[in-house]
């Protein structure tokens, strides 16, 4: 068992209201006074998260989305946010990464309701949390409630954010739409407010499709087959589309697109690609043209 799953579990002792969905969700779902409030916290780590030298305006603008995404995953209206912030010890840095967060509330109507500050140890990473409230406007869709002979679907392509990513590690300068996915994810909030009353589950994908695809198998008792990987054309411009492109891009992450389980009668009410379907029993499938691909050693990113 790794350190993660051990770790996971000695939580889930800790966290067994019903609100807590087992900590199995991408959020809480708190009923306070008829409302019901969606909560998720998610932080960001230099060196694991964001690069050293990627733009903190970028990254505060980074921070907000990430979180934003789990409340667009849940088809939830933002209501507002706390901020953990440790000084970087360069105000000016701070400043502008505080300018890239603003931009990122400002634009999705989020207000920033408090937060705490703290000092690192010189030498320290950089590290920062937001936790994000937001209100539920109809039906929560969660993870776990994929129904056999479901299709599965993206509201957009994988993998531009992790070769982005893989651009920046050998081209600091580089930049483009690649880039800018990596450093800008853009969450699908009107997408998820949208798709939440008509699906059966919901999740952002951030840790990868092939892992994330598999989690929702998983939370709703089933099988998945992928049997479509789509890229986008400035991702298939820069490295092709081979089988080992489209793999890369299934396990990257970063991604901050909606996956979604609807009935195969169900038309998408947004524009959506169909990327696979669920079965009854176990487990996860790959198919690239037809036919079953091995699946890699990792599926994509596990915490820790
Ligand atoms: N340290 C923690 N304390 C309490 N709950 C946690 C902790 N870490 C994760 N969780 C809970 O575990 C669940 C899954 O969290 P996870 O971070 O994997 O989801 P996510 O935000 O959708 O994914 P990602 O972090 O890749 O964006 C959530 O309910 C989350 O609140
Ligand atoms: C410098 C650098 N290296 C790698 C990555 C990719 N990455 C790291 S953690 C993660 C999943 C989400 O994190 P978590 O599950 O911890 O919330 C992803 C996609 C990155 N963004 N920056
Ligand atoms: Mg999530
Ligand atoms: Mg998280
Ligand atoms: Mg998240």
């Amino acid at each position: 068992m790794s350190a993660e799953s051990r770790f996971l579990t000695l939580l889930r002792l800790l966290a067994n209201d019903p609100a807590a969905q087992g900590l199995r969700d991408d959020v809480a779902v708190l009923e306070v006074g008829g409302a019901r409030l969606i909560l998720t916290s998610d932080t960001m780590v230099e060196g694991v998260h964001h690069l050293p030298a990627d733009p903190p305006a970028d990254i505060g603008w980074k921070l907000a989305a990430v979180n934003l995404s789990d409340l667009a995953a849940k088809g939830a209206k933002p209501l507002g946010c706390l901020l953990n912030y440790a000084l970087s010890g360069d105000e000016s840095w701070d400043a502008a990464f505080l300018e890239g967060l603003g931009e990122a509330l400002a634009r999705h109507a989020m207000p920033l309701l408090g937060g705490d500050t703290v000092q690192m140890p010189r030498g320290a990473p950089r590290s920062y949390s937001l936790t994000a409230l937001g209100e539920a406007t109809g039906p929560v869709p969660l993870r776990g409630g994929a129904k056999a002979g479901d299709r599965l679907y993206l509201t957009g392509p994988v993998g531009d954010a992790g070769i982005g990513l893989e651009l920046l590690q050998t081209m600091p300068r580089a930049s483009g739409p690649l880039v800018d996915a990596y450093r800008r994810p853009r969450p699908r909030l009107a997408e998820g407010a949208l798709l939440a009353p008509h699906v059966h589950a919901m999740m952002d994908v951030s840790d990868g499709l092939l892992i994330d695809a598999a989690r929702m198998a998983e939370a709703s008792g089933l099988a998945v087959t992928i049997d479509h990987i789509p890229l986008s054309p400035a991702l298939e411009a820069t490295r092709g589309a081979s089988n080992a492109v489209q793999i890369a891009a299934a396990r990257a992450g970063d991604d901050y697109e909606l996956l979604f389980a609807l009935p195969a009668a169900v038309k998408p009410p947004v524009r959506a690609i169909p990327v696979g379907r669920f079965a009854k029993g176990g487990g996860l499938t790959l198919k690239i043209d037809g036919v079953a691909i091995p699946l890699p050693d990792r599926l994509g990113w596990e915490h820790g």
